[in-house]
Order: C-alpha cells, then sequence, then structure tokens
C-alpha cells in the first residue's frame, strides 16, 4: 500500500475473534527493515531455506528456514533432518524482545513479559506461492504465536478452530503488520491465499514476502 493510501485509510487495530489481533503498521519502517536484512542473514545458513516436502510427497511453495527449534511435518527437531542433519541455529535474543513487546502490544504487559518464544520461522513467498489452510499444533504450550508480514501484502484467511473450513474471515496483511493467536484463538486454522504483486513498501529491499512467525514450543 502506498503511503498516501495509507494516510488515507487508516487501517485500526482490529480484533477477528477472541484472541485473534491484527496490528496494523506495527513495525516502523526501520524496524522492518532491520528484519529484512536479519532475515537475509538467517537464510544464508547454517541450515538453508528450503521447501519442505510433505508426508503425501507435495512440495510447499514457501520457502522456509527455522531458528530455535527446526519445524518440519509435523514436529520440531533440535537438527535439520529434511536439510541434511546440520545444528539449528540458536534463537535470536532479537525476537525473543520483539516477541515480548508484540504480545505486549497485543494481549497485554502480563502476557508479554510471560512469553518465552523459542522457535522461530522465517517464510518466504514469491509471488505465486500460498500457504494452505492449517492448525500451528506441534507446540506443547497455547502460548501465543507472533506473526509478522515484510515486503508485499498478502490475502491471510483467519479460520475457525474447528476445521479448515468455513467460516473465515479474508484480512490483507501488509508489510509491518502483526498478527497475534492467543487465548481462544491460539489454534485457529489459518492460511495465505495470495500474495498481491509489486505492493511492497519502496526500499523494502527484497522481492515477495517475508513472514517471520514466533512460537513456544514447550519443548526441552
Ligand atoms: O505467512 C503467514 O502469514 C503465515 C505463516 C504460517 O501460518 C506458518 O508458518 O505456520
Ligand atoms: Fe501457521
Amino acid at each position: 500500500m502506498s503511503e498516501s493510501t495509507d494516510a488515507l485509510i487508516p487501517r485500526p487495530r482490529r480484533v477477528l475473534a477472541p484472541g485473534a489481533v491484527h496490528l496494523p503498521g506495527w513495525l516502523t519502517p526501520d524496524r522492518q527493515r532491520e528484519l529484512v536484512t536479519l532475515c537475509r542473514a538467517w537464510a544464508s545458513g547454517p541450515v538453508p531455506m528450503r521447501a519442505v516436502t510433505m508426508p503425501n510427497g507435495g512440495v510447499m511453495s514457501v520457502k522456509s528456514v527455522s531458528l530455535g527449534w527446526h519445524w518440519l511435518p509435523y514436529r520440531y527437531s533440535r537438527t535439520a533432518d529434511d536439510v541434511g542433519g546440520g545444528a539449528v541455529a540458536p534463537f535470536p535474543d532479537v525476537l525473543r524482545t520483539l516477541g515480548r513487546d508484540a504480545v505486549t502490544a497485543a494481549c497485554g504487559p502480563e502476557e508479554g513479559a510471560a512469553y518465552e518464544p523459542d522457535a522461530a520461522l522465517v517464510n518466504y513467498y514469491d509471488d505465486a506461492a500460498k500457504m494452505g489452510m492449517h492448525q500451528d499444533r506441534e507446540e506443547r504450550l497455547n502460548a501465543p504465536v507472533v506473526s509478522l508480514s515484510l515486503g508485499s501484502s498478502c490475502v491471510f484467511r483467519f479460520g475457525n478452530t474447528e476445521n479448515r473450513n468455513r467460516p473465515w474471515q479474508d484480512v490483507e496483511l501488509v508489510s509491518g503488520d502483526l498478527f497475534v493467536f492467543s487465548g481462544p484463538s491460539r489454534f485457529a486454522y489459518h492460511g495465505v491465499q495470495k500474495i498481491l504483486p509489486d505492493t511492497a513498501p519502496s526500499g523494502i529491499g527484497f522481492d515477495g514476502r517475508l513472514n517471520i512467525t514466533l512460537r513456544q514450543t514447550g519443548l526441552a
């Protein structure tokens, strides 16, 4: 969204369902660029970005890299078992602080202070990539999931907690937006329907969309 459109049509904070909070423009442009630079470094190793192969043989269109704990369907590992088996990079302090700030903004200071994210997923979407409806449910706790968007906008589908079907709500997630799944919405189904090409803010420094998802696994 261009800056002028942004100014004309304010996007207020929205609670889509109890515990599902969308905070548009939560990251400043400087913070967005800083995170893009960090994502580039995280994507360069020790574990390379890869498209996950699902148990049915399908290959995801999104490319991803994990920090802290490596996610593969449907479990976490300290080693990148489906990409060479190397050790996963440690969970970065910068994301721990960011996660707490995000949960504080969405849920309040008590939940923010208690948040101990230990797994991050950096997802890269080219203009054709999507993510099917799913739950984030490999975690043993119901601590919030924090989701940050960078680059091109997308149509994000926020569903219900029962199944991948309706009712759902389609929301545009724009560069800098924060979305938090917490409380009764922690295990809601969700997905990315499509990327909206050529919508990234100027100067963001890459094509496509990046999503950073933070989770607290409850694993030791
Ligand atoms: O890209 C997004 O906004 C969602 C990513 C997601 O749901 C996931 O990685 O589990
Ligand atoms: Fe997810």
